[in-house]
């Protein structure tokens, strides 16, 4: 297929004037924030914005701010090219791809930080110190970069997701985030811009993330323990998986759910399998 043209915008000026031609036509924007190696999960995200934007501006930005120092940062997948084709042919209007020394004027750091609280420093936050502090500053630069209509995001990134709406509320940011299934391969596998890492044994190990959440899902009649005990049991089971958290969580708070709960939980898991770091989660009711 021949791709459609598509701008790609290096810097905060060009987007902003983009932008600005488009707000002078009255036409709505949706951003997608990604950090590119663009991957099927990634296509639906496109598609959502699509269906809630005249216009889709794309951010293909690896963001130093968000990886620790013993982090994948410098492998981290850079694929611009490919990743321009396939926003391309997905109609998307623009990619913004800047450099950190764009987005970081100040030697690759910014001054003013957006932090998440205590939920930055649970689960992901935990193994991840100062993660999601670097995630929410760029994404509210981002924001404020390009003051989108909607902004849309995978569900596969739960925390991320919930921290990124309660920015948008408690800064009242004018955005509607919105939230994207995650996208699987057929055997339960969530994509991840990461999976290219995974040996070929590794590969079938990793499958233990998603028959953890089906197995907690199969218990979700018996309660949390139940469902957390039935998710272990899988992760246990598989030698070549390391797990580094299992919870379940209230989706309102993204606060662990009591053994009495009723109604949805969301089911959280990482591990390490090989090199790779990998997470998944889903939701479920109980009651
Ligand atoms: N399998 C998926 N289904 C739906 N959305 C996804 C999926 N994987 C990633 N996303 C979403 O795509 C957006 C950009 O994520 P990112 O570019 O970090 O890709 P990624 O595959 O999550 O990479 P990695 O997990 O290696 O960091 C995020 O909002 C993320 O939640
Ligand atoms: C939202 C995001 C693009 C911010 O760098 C990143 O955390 C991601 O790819 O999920
Ligand atoms: N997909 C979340 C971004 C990160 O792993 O840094």
């Amino acid at each position: 297929m021949v791709p459609d043209a598509i701008q790609t915008l290096t810097t905060i000026d060009a987007a902003r004037a983009l932008v600005r031609a488009a707000r002078a036509e009255g036409r709505r924007i949706a951003l997608v924030p990604t950090m590119g190696a663009l991957h099927d999960g990634h296509v639906e995200l496109m598609r959502e914005a699509r269906e809630h934007a005249d216009l889709v501006i794309a951010s293909v930005f690896v963001n130093p701010m968000q990886f620790g120092p013993h982090e994948d940062l410098a492998r981290y997948p850079r694929t611009p090219e490919a990743d321009t084709d396939r926003l391309a042919e997905l109609g998307v209007t623009a990619v913004f791809m800047p450099t950190v020394e764009e987005m970081y004027p100040d030697g690759g750091r910014s001054s003013t930080v957006v932090t998440a609280g205590h939920l930055g420093t649970v689960l992901e936050g935990r193994s991840r110190p100062g993660h999601f502090d670097g995630m929410l500053t760029v994404v509210a630069k981002l924001l404020a970069i390009v003051q989108p209509d909607v902004a849309v995001f995978g569900e596969k990134d739960a925390q991320q997701l919930f921290l990124v709406r309660r920015m948008v509320r408690d800064l009242n940011v004018p955005v509607e985030v919105l939230g994207v299934p995650t996208v699987r391969e057929p055997d339960g596998l969530a994509l991840s811009s990461r999976n290219r890492f995974l040996q070929a044994g590794e590969r079938a190990d990793a499958l233990a993330l998603s028959r953890a959440l089906e197995a907690a899902g199969a218990a979700s009649d018996r309660g949390v323990e139940a469902m957390l005990a039935a998710a272990q049991g899988v992760m246990q089971d598989d030698s070549g998986v390391r797990l580094d958290y299992l919870a379940v969580v209230d989706p309102r708070t993204f606060t662990g759910a009591s053994e009495h709960h009723r109604g949805p939980v969301q089911v959280l898991v990482a591990a390490r399998v090989g090199t790779v770091r990998l997470i998944d989660n889903a939701t479920f009711t109980i009651g």
